[in-house]
């Protein structure tokens, strides 16, 4: 006798698949290192930036008072005393018609408050002396970058949580964080089962296809910040599954298996997670593909057991392997990306479940268009390889007509 699934909302598998999840430890890296990285401490801005008054342009700096008379026909004449390019100051006293040369990123001397650029002035040299002519009048402050205009000390300025971006690396290089800390990333094993299975370098036989899932699970887990530990590919036996299954539980800190989560005569997995014990989250979600999407738990330790067939396996893992992952990593927000598209044709199929279309998003003339990325079926493969988003079509619908806007998921953090 068949056991009877309860099938639950996508919803609730999802916070069944993060349930419990504690952010994992963490670890200090090379900031070179650290992109797409999750950021694990709050960065506090310990000085203003820019941390001095600066010029943003080449020119002089002066003394805006000395131009207050300055006219077309009578332009205010300025002697240059010294020049300053970036990383160099001018620390001297500075008298009334007197002016620094300076350079895009020098620090404003101390009795300056204003920079006319080098084309604002007309320059001379009398005897080895460089003077300049100004005939407009310029206002204090003109041409300042000033200290703490781009952050003030003590604003917090990236969370925990961030993913490293080369931005947020600009910013940490800014603030002298040659080393970071970041959130560990997920040690994720995957197991592949099937006596149907070859290797990838293996020739076709009769009957048998190459194992696609275990390679892709592997990018997708790479693509969503964790570190894949690929054990093998294993027939439908048993005990060789347990065993493997066993030792695999030992060395990772989740742990994803592909195919046996049906109901037909070799589908191992019920028995498998019977038999290690897990808890078992739950084993049907009201979805397609991927409703036999499987949960398990077992010594705080989430198993996948996502199904065999291609797609499902592909959304099973984007769903709530991934969701798993970002709250391991401690990524915060809606664990699920989104937005909302055009949909560029009809897809007229009732949908008693939630539907997650293999999708291709793209911009035309400035609209966000969803196309199916192929046959969209359970068991097709080839549609994913264009697939960059998901379409969700939820369930309870008699279909879409093209036009309809339609909420996609992205594929990847942004
Ligand atoms: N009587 C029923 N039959 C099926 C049901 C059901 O409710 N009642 N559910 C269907 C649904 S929905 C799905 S999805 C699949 C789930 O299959 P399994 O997870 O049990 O996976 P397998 O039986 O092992 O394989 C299914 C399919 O996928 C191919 N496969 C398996 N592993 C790989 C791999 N690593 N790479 C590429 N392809 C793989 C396998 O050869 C099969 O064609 O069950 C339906 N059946
Ligand atoms: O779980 Mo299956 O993929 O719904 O078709
Ligand atoms: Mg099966």
């Amino acid at each position: 006798m068949l056991e009877k699934r309860t099938a639950i909302s996508v919803e609730d598998a999802l916070k069944l698949a993060t349930k419990n999840l504690q952010t994992g430890s963490i670890e200090e890296i090379e900031l070179k290192e650290a992109h797409g990285r999750v950021l694990a401490e709050d960065l506090k801005a310990d000085h203003d930036v820019p941390s001095f008054d600066r010029s943003p342009y080449d020119g002089f700096a002066i003394r805006a008072e000395d131009t207050h008379n300055a006219k077309k026909d009578n332009p205010s004449r300025f002697k240059v005393v010294a020049e300053i390019g970036a990383g160099s100051i001018y620390e001297k006293p500075l008298n009334s018609f007197e002016a620094v040369r300076i350079m895009t990123g020098a620090k404003i001397p101390d009795q300056c408050n204003a920079v006319v650029m080098l084309e604002q002035v007309k320059e001379s040299n009398e005897e080895g002396q460089a003077f300049f002519d100004l005939d407009t009048v310029i206002d204090k402050h003109h041409n300042i970058s000033f200290q703490g205009e781009d952050t003030k000390k003590g604003t917090v300025l990236l969370k925990k949580g961030t993913t490293i971006s080369p931005g947020v690396i600009a910013t940490l290089a800014t603030f002298g964080y040659a080393q970071v800390w970041v959130q560990k990333k997920p040690v994720i094993g995957v197991i592949a089962t099937g006596s149907e299975l070859l290797e990838v370098d293996q020739p076709l036989e009769n009957g048998k296809i190459r194992n696609s899932n275990a390679y892709m699970i592997y990018a997708q887990i790479q693509q969503a910040g964790g570190i894949p530990f690929y054990f093998g590919q294993f027939s439908d036996d048993f005990e060789v599954c347990l065993e493997n299954m066993k030792k695999a539980l030992m060395q990772v800190d989740f742990l994803i298996t592909t195919g046996g989560v049906s109901v037909g005569d070799y589908d191992l997995l019920p028995d498998l997670l019977k038999a290690l014990d897990a808890e078992i989250l739950f084993n049907k979600v009201q979805m397609r593909p991927g409703s036999v999407t499987t949960v398990a738990e077992i010594n705080n330790k989430k198993i996948f057991a996502l199904s065999g067939n291609p797609s499902a396996c592909f959304v099973g893992f984007e769903l709530f392997t991934k969701a798993a992952i970002n709250a391991y990593l401690g990524i915060p927000g809606k664990v699920i990306q989104h937005t909302s598209a055009t949909l560029g044709v009809d897809f007229k199929k009732a949908n008693p479940f939630d539907r997650f279309i293999r999708g291709e998003i793209h911009f035309e003339e400035g609209q966000l268009l969803a196309y199916p990325a192929g046959l969209d079926k359970s068991n097709s493969v080839i549609s994913l390889a264009k697939t960059n988003a998901l379409i969700h079509l939820p369930g309870g619908t008699s279909g879409y007509l093209e036009d309809d806007e339609v909420n996609v998921i992205l594929l990847k953090n942004v």
